[in-house]
């Protein structure tokens, strides 16, 4: 019977970086659910820039590792990764031959996604040799050229036939995987010794990430531990998909080196933390406590005062949304040049849909508003706050880095949500009676708007994790001015009882 928790032993080099090799393999294993255990085959110096250099120990010492722990512990699977050389190669083989596990997956790995060579080209048809040992081997596109003795596949289809050529003559089931396919797919296809036709094929969208350092290890001993557990190849390959795009989508939370960084193996653990209260230190509720000061005098404003218990005058609520509407046309400018400079699809589409917003929904429900109070009710132009509050939005979200203009856009998402609870507590405490903002205050507790609040907060705090000392300083610096901006805003309609002919608001 499969053990609950597989015990699964990674015969792999080494990355001291933590994202590829062995170091991938026991953090794939323990997130698949089983105890890993490895056995060093070479120590390679190694960063997410690239392979610097390898030394292989004497292999006897790789002998008396494996022996070591199959002398004490019953081994349910092997994953095989960096062998290195035609000595490391024939060790591993008798080693196989005396004690193999149930279950032997091989990452045939030669070179690295940075550059390096990690098998000596001499040892490519030991390694070839080896191959009817494994139950399942995993090259990429270009190792299973080397396998196969053929070019490198262009296409799906040619990489499906080569990977059926490569199962036939070995013997073995031969997983083809699409990553290094060109093109926003990444197909993989189980393909068995008997029949060209896969005997499972998985599609998906590539993940928009420079982060794929060590997928393959990561897949490969994913995929070991998954099937001592099943004991179904295509239902472990289905999981272990799920959880490495899953890897590759949560990458950016890392922040670990300057090259293509290592996937998150944990995400799914981060969430599990998060959920027992665990959650990290959030940037933006550093900056939410230094704005605190700024935040009370907004609350004691007269217009905010006023607002809330429906003293307002009607004059000074549509010189604020007057004001307001202008207002829009430069943050929707500012959001549409922050979606231009997004790292990725979906920051570029949240700041894009905002901008639509903006522009369409909110404008119009102001415009709505201005035309029913009548003619006199549109100012002659941008305040002088409006003016500057503007000027100031553009400038970061276009001269400055991506994340200081994330910190300039945010407190009119997050202040100004917060404004509306605390509106909702005033008029609350002014009683029952009919409210003349009542449907305005609504807006303010939009769940939509809420939701893109947290939104906003968390793409902050992405942004900052993977800033430097100084951007998340910067950061700090707009995200209060524009506090501060904030309330000058809610200050302003104070000194424009000017406008005329106001019968009503609705
Ligand atoms: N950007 C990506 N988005 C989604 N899946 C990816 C991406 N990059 C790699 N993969 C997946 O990671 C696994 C290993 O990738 P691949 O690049 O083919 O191998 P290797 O890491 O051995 O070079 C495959 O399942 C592949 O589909
Ligand atoms: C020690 C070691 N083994 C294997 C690799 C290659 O890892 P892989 O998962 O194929 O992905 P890349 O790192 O090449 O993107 C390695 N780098 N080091």
């Amino acid at each position: 019977m499969s053990p609950r928790v597989p015990r699964v032993l990674a015969v792999a080099g080494t990355d001291p970086t933590g994202g590829a090799g062995q170091h991938a393999d026991l953090k794939s294993i323990a997130a698949m659910g089983g105890y890993g255990m490895s056995a060093v085959t070479a120590v390679v110096v190694q960063n997410t820039l690239g392979v610097r250099c390898v030394h292989v120990p004497p292999v006897e010492f790789l002998a008396a590792q494996l022996d070591a722990v199959a002398e004490d512990v019953e081994i349910d699977a092997v994953k095989i990764g960096m062998l290195g050389s035609v000595p490391v190669i024939e060790t591993v083989t008798r080693w196989l031959e005396d004690r193999r596990p149930p279950v032997v997956v091989l990452d045939p790995v030669m070179v690295a996604t940075s550059g390096g060579r990690l098998l000596e080209r001499e040892a490519e048809d030991a390694l070839r040799a080896m191959l009817g040992h494994a139950d399942l081997v995993t090259p990429n596109l270009p190792e299973l050229a080397v396998l196969a003795q053929e070019e490198i596949a262009s296409s799906w289809a040619e990489a499906l036939a080569q990977g059926h050529r490569v199962a036939r003559a070995h013997g073995t089931l031969v997983l083809v995987k699409g990553g290094h396919l060109t093109g926003d797919r990444t197909p993989d296809a189980l393909v068995g010794p008997d029949a060209p036709k896969p005997l499972v094929a998985f599609d998906g969208a590539r993940v928009p990430t420079e982060n794929s350092h060590g997928t393959g290890c990561s897949l490969s001993s994913a995929l070991a531990t998954l099937q001592a557990r099943h004991g179904d190849w295509a239902h472990s390959l289905r999981i272990a998909r799920e959880w490495l795009r899953g890897a590759l989508e949560r990458s950016g939370d890392l922040a670990v080196g300057h090259g293509s960084g290592p996937v998150h193996h944990f995400h799914h653990v981060q969430d599990a933390l998060e959920s027992w209260g665990a959650a990290p230190a959030r940037f933006s509720d550093e900056l939410w406590a230094a704005s605190a000061g700024v935040r009370r005098e907004i609350e004691e404003l007269d217009f905010v005062r006023g607002l809330g218990d429906g003293r307002l005058e009607p004059e000074r609520f549509l010189a604020y949304l007057d004001q307001d509407l202008q207002y829009l046309d430069g943050y929707s400018r500012a959001l549409t040049l922050l979606a231009a400079r997004a790292p990725d699809e979906r920051q570029r589409l949240f700041f894009a849909a905002g901008a639509v917003s903006c522009t369409e929904t909110e404008s119009e429900l102001h415009r709505a508003r201005l035309r029913h109070a009548g003619p006199g009710a549109a100012g002659a132009g941008p305040g002088e706050v409006t003016r500057r509050y503007t000027s100031f939005l553009l400038a970061a979200t276009a001269a400055e880095p991506y994340p200081v203009g994330l910190a300039a856009v945010l407190p009119c998402f997050w202040v100004y949500a917060d404004v509306g609870r605390h509106l909702g507590e005033l008029a609350a405490a002014a009683g029952t009676g009919e409210h003349p903002y009542a449907d305005w205050l609504a807006t303010y507790a939009d769940e939509g708007f809420q939701e893109a609040t947290r939104t906003a907060r968390e793409l902050l705090d992405e942004a900052a994790r993977g800033a430097s000392p100084a951007v998340r300083e910067r950061m700090r610096e707009v995200f209060l001015e524009a506090c501060a901006l904030e309330r000058d805003f809610f200050a302003a309609p104070v000194a424009a009882v000017r406008l005329a002919g106001i019968d009503g608001i609705e």
